[in-house]
């Protein structure tokens, strides 16, 4: 259960391939981001910004109807559907973001019911991992490509057993989360863990990305890889990487206490140059 975790290495971790000159928005997938309960709408919009900031050709948000019009002025390249919400005609190419500030009433339960059965690419996170501890595993009813990001607060929900226990082993912790729910994890935090076919170490990130929004910004950048087609192992590494990169770089320039998600964000398109290059160089 031990085996080693790799340290990520953010200068060779494998980023997009360059853009066919032919290439249109359907090329790059389309995000459906489903959270932006009452008071929740801004974690929505963070995790919808960054699905297009690396680059997804659409982004939907699904929220509570008292979330879109922040939404919409914040983001208008984004369009948008109210809760309660059908997946119903999802196009092949979705990937779905589902949690940021999604809330854990019963619309929430309901949404989260529906996405279990699809099978489509999914990103679970926040209140999606909260619902997911309550109702198990059953939840996940088909098949699907899943990530789930939960930070320490979310990984003692889902195994019930206090934040001191994932915490004081954090290997252990992924590898159980695994076991009982499968698919692909993030354990966020100092140092997050990645298991999925590979196990890697992300050494980069620092405390001042310890702030609201911080974890709804990765599940927008993991979405967003996954819309495009990476591989599940290549999405999860460079997502990490790119987000705790990115934090970095805030970090540098804002301070660690000044530091905001929105200022990760705007570090994402400067990391995504720099890893550009490095490909180019290796
Ligand atoms: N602007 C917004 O709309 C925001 C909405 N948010 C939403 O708020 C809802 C609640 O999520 P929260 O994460 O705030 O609340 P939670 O109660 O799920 O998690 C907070 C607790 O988790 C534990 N924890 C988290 N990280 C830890 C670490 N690295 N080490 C040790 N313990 C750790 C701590 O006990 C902490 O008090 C979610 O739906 C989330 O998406 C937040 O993302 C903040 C921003
Ligand atoms: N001390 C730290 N060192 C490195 N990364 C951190 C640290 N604190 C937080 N982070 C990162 O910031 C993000 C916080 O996510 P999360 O706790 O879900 O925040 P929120 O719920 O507010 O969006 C995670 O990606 C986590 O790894």
């Amino acid at each position: 259960m031990n085996e080693a975790f790799v340290a990520l290495n953010w200068r060779t971790v494998p980023t997009l391939p360059a853009r066919s000159p032919q290439a249109h928005k359907g090329s790059f997938g389309h995000v459906f981001a489903v959270g932006g309960g009452p008071g929740m709408g801004g974690a929505l919009a963070l995790a919808c910004v960054a699905a297009y900031r690396v680059g997804a050709g659409l982004v939907t948000a699904v929220g509570h109807p008292s979330a879109i019009p922040y939404l919409a002025a914040y983001l208008p390249e984004a369009t948008w559907r109210d809760w309660p919400a059908s997946f119903a005609d999802l196009p092949d190419q979705a990937v779905l973001a589902v949690g940021p500030g999604l809330g854990q009433g019963l619309a929430a339960h309901d949404l989260l019911r529906e996405i279990g059965t699809l099978s489509c690419p999914q990103v679970w996170d926040a209140d999606a991992l909260n619902i997911l501890a309550r109702f198990g595993p059953e939840l996940l009813a088909a098949d699907a490509l899943r990530l789930f990001t939960p930070h320490p607060g979310e990984a003692a929900r889902l195994l019930g057993v206090p934040v001191a226990a994932i915490q004081a082993d954090r290997v252990a912790a992924i590898c159980r989360l695994q076991a009982r729910y499968g698919g692909y994890w993030v354990l966020k935090g100092h140092h997050s863990l990645l298991l999925g076919g590979g196990r890697w170490l992300c050494p980069l990130g620092n405390p001042g990305m310890a702030t609201g929004g911080s974890g709804d910004v990765l599940t927008g950048i993991l979405a967003g890889l996954l819309a495009q087609d990476l591989e599940a192992d290549k999405a999860l590494s460079l997502g990490v990487c790119l987000h705790a990169r990115a934090g970095d770089l805030a970090a540098a320039q804002m301070g660690e206490a000044s530091l905001l998600a929105r200022d990760i964000l705007a570090a994402v398109p400067r990391v995504l140059q720099e890893l550009a290059q490095n490909n180019d160089g290796n």
